[in-house]
């Protein structure tokens, strides 16, 4: 468990590019200190993706040997890969398609989650057992490359083993949601898979905001990522984060499972503080 940092900025613009810097420096400082390969973890939402915009136009983005970086992602609305709800479609337009067009980034490089095959039409009549069954498998074909490309050399955890077993993400960048969402692990009782132990990913259905259908990574694979940092703007989150706050893995916050192996900052603007009380600024 490490120690919640927090930056506050007066200007979430200002605070979008500084994570965007931040990635990109995190890049090529680990160019010198691992095996090579990066691993990170993005998530949707406006700040996010704000700073994925950001990235494009940093001067940094010339620097990186981007041919040992790999995305994945956080979570993912379950909805067909050309609608623009889609986070991973978001990125793409943002940052990362930009890379791979110039030939810097290869396409296998990007883990996407799965996208739903069926039309708006059959997606709207489907039963709930069809959707619990084609999120479940989502996740399940996740977990399997998650463990393919992370996992052990030679051998082949059960997801129970692997999320505590496979490289974690070197870096994993979060957003958090006005009811303290993260991920797509929304608020108990009313939902539970943020109590998920033994999955590294989870299917979610009856999102309680849209779109309804949702593939996550699981709270305690998430918080065994080397670096996590959660971004977060507006009064309209400064209940939930006073609830992450004051107790660490609360179900009824979700985020308050968030946490990073050896670095956990939380990036946030004066207003979301409004309602928390707490000391470790820097
Ligand atoms: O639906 C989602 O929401 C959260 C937070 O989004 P924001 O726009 O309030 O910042 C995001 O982190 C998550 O990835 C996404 O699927």
């Amino acid at each position: 468990m490490s120690e919640r940092v927090l930056k506050v900025y007066d200007d979430a613009a200002v605070m979008a590019k500084e994570v965007a810097h931040r990635t990109l420096q995190a890049v090529i400082d680990a160019e010198h200190s691992t095996d090579g390969r990066y691993d990170i973890g993005l998530t949707g939402g406006s700040d996010s993706i704000q700073a994925l915009k950001d990235m494009a136009s940093d001067s940094l983005v010339r620097v990186i040997d981007w041919s040992r970086v790999h995305f994945w992602w956080g979570d993912e609305r379950f909805v067909s890969a050309v609608d623009p709800d889609r986070n991973a479609l978001q990125a793409r337009r943002a940052f990362l398609g930009g890379l791979v067009e110039q030939g810097l980034l290869p396409e296998s490089n990007i883990h996407e989650m799965a996208a739903d095959r069926r039309s708006v039409e059959q997606a709207s009549r489907a039963e709930d057992e069809e959707n619990d069954q084609l999120v479940s498998q989502a996740a399940v074909q996740y977990a399997r490359e998650l463990i393919h490309q992370l996992g052990p050399a030679g051998a082949t955890p059960s997801q129970a083993e692997a999320v505590t077993c496979i490289k974690p993400l070197d870096l994993l960048v979060l957003g958090m949601g006005p009811d303290g969402h993260f991920g797509s692990l929304f608020p108990a009782p009313a939902h539970h898979e943020i109590e998920v132990t033994d999955r590294l990913v989870v299917g979610v259905t009856h999102s309680p905001k849209m779109p309804p259908l949702r593939v996550s990574l699981s709270a305690p694979f998430m918080a065994r990522s080397t670096r996590t940092w959660m971004m977060t703007k507006g009064a309209g989150k400064a209940h939930a984060t006073a609830g992450v706050f004051s107790r660490r893995d609360n179900p009824e916050f979700p985020s308050s499972f968030a946490d990073g192996a050896e670095e956990f900052i939380w990036f946030t603007t004066p207003d979301t503080l409004a309602e928390t009380s707490v000391d470790n600024r820097r």
